[in-house]
């Protein structure tokens, strides 16, 4: 799993005009999921680790919102040692200065002050006329311009909004000082082919524009904030606001591992680049999963457990010949440290092979086959096959492919009323017998059925029941001493069916008093005494 993959990251003569800023609102927007509160501390070391993956601005509050994102905003401005520190406010003076106030102690800092330029914003939420909102555009910006020369100004539902009105606020918050435009879909509702026109009419039409950085802000509702996004830079824009593992407002914002990946993986076809070390990306996700308690569905994208898993034969074996043919970047790029090969009930031979070699064993010809028989049949029952499970199935098949006796068939009827009885089918020497058995319990049952089939004197000293990996249905491995006169021996079953287990490492332990027997007696041949 070396190969270098023809799309992996290279290294590229970057230049200017296409760099994108990331601006991660993990902090912010998605802090704004419901449930993904994060304490102070927790803040500090999400911002600590975006600030050493290369984010070039991170919204780390709104700091008019409480005391508690004032103090982090604040925090973080103090602390962060290269992204530029950024503070959300209304377009209110007391949420600017309150909000420049706590970004104060940032070496490079930005006020990013919105407004709601649609038509239904603002007739039922803002209730103001279009005039008004354009005069607040205006004052609001010129306000934040008194703090710092970096600030940024958004048209919330900038995607319903009148195309004529939006350009003229554009322009006004361009000539009140604004750096940055960010025209957000906020209620995820665009599509690419329309992102990218709103972007390449703004810019067009409006005359100043070439004096402010074009930001892209979207919303997952319809599952296309990624897509919408790299639109949106097509169109011209060269921020993305983001978050790691797309968490955020609804069903999320654009997630910044996705944005950055598509952009290197593809990057002959979306030729822009970032500043974000993309091995921290699992990292990253990890932490913000963890702090916010919102877990990563498996499939994710980059950073999902599966991103970099295959469990089908096919893809194994492809994997294993050239991870070329099922992964388009490799799992080291984005912090992962291997591909993992899982084995599941889709798995093949070649994977069998190499799991049970990395395992340590080297198993060939009819034991190889009978292993890998076993194994499928386990994965059919069991949802997970983990490395143990296949250990003990080796292990066993190791043990008894010398064995005379054959579990062959089981069934038991267990259950509160008792007496529990056993119908068990063995394989001895070639000749099938069947017997059916009463017990008290139906491990006695069991052992009753071994004893009328296989007549010995053999004291059963120990049975012990363990489970080989969690959950409900983990392989029971059960563990069988004998002692016949000086001899002990003692054998091992596995099955997820205790039962089933129960009775192979009992037929385990006699098949090993036989060979016992016929090493001191060369005449005792047969599987009875
Ligand atoms: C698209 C986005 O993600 S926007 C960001 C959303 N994030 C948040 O709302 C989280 C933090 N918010 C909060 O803590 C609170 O909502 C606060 C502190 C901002 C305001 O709290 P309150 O004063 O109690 O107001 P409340 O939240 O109930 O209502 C919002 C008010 O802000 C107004 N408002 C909304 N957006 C803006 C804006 N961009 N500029 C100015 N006023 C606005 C609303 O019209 C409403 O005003 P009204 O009270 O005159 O009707
Ligand atoms: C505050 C703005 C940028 C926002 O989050 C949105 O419009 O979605
Ligand atoms: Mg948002």
């Amino acid at each position: 799993m070396t190969a270098q993959h023809p799309a992996a990251p290279t290294a590229h003569a970057h230049s200017d005009k296409d760099r994108v800023v990331i601006f991660d609102t993990t902090l912010r927007d998605g802090e704004q999921s419901p449930g993904a509160t994060m304490t102070h501390e927790e803040k500090l070391e999400v911002a600590e680790l975006l600030d050493q993956m290369g984010v070039d601005v991170i919204e780390a509050g709104f700091p008019i919102a409480s005391e508690g994102d004032f103090f982090a905003v604040n925090e973080i401005a103090k602390r962060t040692k290269n992204a530029v520190v950024c503070g959300l406010s209304r377009a209110a003076f007391k949420d600017i200065d309150r909000c420049a106030e706590a970004i104060k102690p940032a070496a490079r800092k930005r006020i990013h002050t919105f407004l709601s330029t649609s038509p239904v914003h603002m007739k039922h939420k803002l209730q103001k006329e279009p005039h008004e909102v354009y005069e607040m555009v205006i004052a609001q910006v010129t306000r934040a311009r008194n703090y710092t020369d970096d600030v940024e100004w958004s048209s919330e539902d900038g995607t319903r909004t009148e195309i004529d009105f939006l350009c003229r606020c554009v322009e006004a918050a361009i000539k009140a000082g604004a750096t940055t435009i960010n025209i957000p879909d906020t209620v995820g509702y665009t599509t690419p082919e329309e992102y990218y026109n709103l972007f390449k009419t703004v810019r067009e039409r409006v005359p100043n524009s070439d004096r402010a950085v074009f930001s892209v802000h979207c919303h997952d509702d319809l599952g296309l904030a990624v897509a919408n996004s790299l639109a949106g830079v097509r169109g011209g824009a060269r921020q993305i606001e983001c978050t790691i593992n797309g968490i955020g407002e609804r069903a999320g914002n654009t997630a910044l591992e996705e944005v950055v990946m598509a952009m290197k993986v593809r990057n002959e076809v979306l030729p822009w680049w970032t500043n974000i070390d993309a091995t921290m990306l699992t990292r990253a996700s990890k932490l913000v999963s963890a702090v916010t308690s919102f877990p990563v569905q498996y499939n994710k994208a980059i950073v999902g457990r599966n991103a970099f898993a295959h469990e089908s034969g096919i893809h194994q074996d492809g994997m294993l010949k050239n991870a070329q043919t099922y992964e388009i970047m490799t799992p080291e790029s984005v912090g992962v440290k291997q591909t993992s090969l899982v084995m599941g009930k889709h798995s093949g031979r070649h994977a069998f092979i190499r799991k049970l070699e990395d395992l340590g064993y080297k198993l060939a010809g009819n034991q190889l086959e009978d292993a890998f028989v076993r194994f499928k049949a386990l994965a059919d029952r069991k949802k997970h096959v983990y490395d143990e499970d296949i250990e003990a199935l080796v292990d066993e098949e190791i043990a008894t492919a010398q064995d005379r006796i054959r579990l062959v068939s089981l069934s038991v009827i267990a259950g509160t009323h008792g007496p529990q009885r056993a119908t068990m089918k063995l394989n001895i020497e070639g000749r099938t017998a069947i017997e059916e058995c009463e017990g008290n319990g139906p491990v006695d049952a069991v052992f009753n059925c071994i004893k009328a089939l296989v007549p010995n004197e053999a004291n059963l000293e120990l049975y012990q029941v363990h489970a080989v990996t969690e959950g409900t249905d983990a392989q029971a491995e059960v563990s069988v001493r004998l002692s016949e006169n000086d001899k002990t021996v003692t054998a091992k079953g596995a099955d997820p069916d205790t039962l089933v287990a129960s009775a192979k490492a009992y037929l385990g332990a006699l098949n090993k008093l036989m060979i016992k027997r016929q090493r001191t007696k060369p005449e005792a041949m047969t599987a009875t005494p």
